[in-house]
């Protein structure tokens, strides 16, 4: 990559820019990349807020287009230097076909490697997930566990499939040349579950909790810990990553990293009512409230409902036998490798992203407070 401290000189390209974490990196970028001439917001839809970002001294491009499409993938790709590919079908309710998440989440990145390819671009960053590694069908625990804790990653669902596919894609073009004859150099970041500001999820929770007179009523055991990360630090990461794959390339070329914080551990719900709770929500409840074979049935259930009801119309509750096994065991990471191979230091504590998230949670309409 050219640089120069004076006159910014880099494009970058973002797929998914639009998204909840797409949005956290296209503005953390615009703040905190000096050398950045041109940023590129690649998404199948375009969102208002770009419009307010193209006054600012970095060239914003907009560009509406599909992954799945690969002319379009590659006209967005020619000429820049790094793309992050964050564009994905985040589906574990039964929104999309298997077929559609695969085409987006493994057809899209397999489009965009090849993009980089065939337009001599050379630094790929990859979101994963750390559903790529589990909670795997078996339900085994993965206790705070780090990058080369060995885990037996088998999945059945086509989210965490479409997702361990693409990313071994990502990793597998590591070292392949580009068009002029240099290495493609690529990473995979694999972010806990997010949170923080735009969290559609949480923001169902609050709605949920808001329908049952500010209730919420505990479904999971307190002692099972979800990994959780804030949007900004993942988003901090992404920004780093980008920032020195070019110097550290033998180190960090093919590598995969958690996305972590300071976070607490704790259960799902628990780590909800942290930001939930000061909103005026509170959960029912020390032990759950339902036995765990009756949420196993009422999982199935809607599951068989989902099936039955699929002709006429699409339901998408939370509860499935597959969120309801992603919520139930234990998958936490700790470790340090990104501060080891690239310098990372959460950008947010704890209580910085506590507070904006609860922040964005007051924001919202039917708020309690
Ligand atoms: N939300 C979470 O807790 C986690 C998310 N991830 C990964 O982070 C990435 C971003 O996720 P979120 O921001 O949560 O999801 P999101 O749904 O908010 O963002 C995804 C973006 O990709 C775009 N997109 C979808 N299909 C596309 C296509 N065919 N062509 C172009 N753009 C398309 C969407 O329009 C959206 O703006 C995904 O790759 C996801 O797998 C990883 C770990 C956890
Ligand atoms: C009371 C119910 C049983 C609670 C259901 C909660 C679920 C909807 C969520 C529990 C765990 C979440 C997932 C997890 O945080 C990891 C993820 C990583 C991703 O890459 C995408 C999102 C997700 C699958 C996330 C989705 C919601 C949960 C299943």
């Amino acid at each position: 990559m050219a640089e120069s401290a004076q006159v910014p000189t880099l494009v970058y390209l973002v797929t998914g820019g639009c998204g909840f974490l797409g949005e956290h990196i296209v503005r953390m970028l615009l703040e905190r990349e000096p050398r950045l001439r041109e940023l590129r917001v690649f998404d199948l839809h375009l969102s208002p807020w770009l419009e307010e970002l193209q006054t600012g001294p970095v060239q914003v491009t907009a560009i509406q287009g599909d992954v799945t499409q690969a002319h379009q993938v590659t006209a967005a790709v020619a000429g820049s230097h790094v793309v992050i590919h964050t564009a994905g079908l985040v589906d574990v309710f039964g929104k999309a076909s298997p077929k559609t998440i695969h085409q987006v989440n493994v057809q899209g990145t397999q489009n965009v490697i090849e993009a980089c390819i065939r337009t001599g671009t050379q630094f790929l960053i990859y979101t994963s997930s750390m559903e790529v590694v589990g909670p795997n069908v078996k339900g085994h625990p993965f206790y705070r566990g780090n990058e080369d804790t060995p885990y037996e990653a088998v999945h059945r669902h086509p989210y965490p499939c479409s997702k361990a596919l693409a990313e071994q894609l990502v990793l597998e073009a590591n070292g392949r040349k580009v068009n002029g004859g240099l290495p493609l150099v690529t990473c995979a970041l694999r972010p806990t579950g997010i949170y923080g500001e735009g969290h559609q999820i949480m923001r169902d929770f609050y709605n949920q909790g808001l329908r049952f007179g500010g209730r919420l009523f505990r479904a999971i055991p307190a002692s099972v810990e979800h990994g959780r990360v804030y949007v900004g630090n993942v988003a901090w990461m992404h920004v780093l990553v980008a920032r020195e794959l070019e110097q550290r390339a033998a180190l960090m070329g093919g590598q995969v990293y958690f996305c972590y914080d300071k976070s607490p551990y704790k259960s799902y719900e628990d780590f909800n009512m942290e930001f939930l709770g000061p909103c005026g929500l509170r959960l029912i409840g020390t032990h759950p409230l339902l036995p765990y074979w009756l949420l196993v049935l009422l999982a199935t259930l809607n599951a068989l409902l989902q099936w039955l009801l699929r002709p006429l119309v699409l339901y998408t509750p939370l509860l499935n036998p597959y969120t309801l096994a992603m919520a139930n065991t234990t998958f936490t990471v700790s470790t340090n490798k990104a501060q080891r191979h690239f310098g990372y230091k959460p950008l947010f504590s704890w209580e910085e992203s506590k507070a904006r998230t609860i922040l964005w949670v007051q924001t919202l309409e039917g708020s309690a407070r």
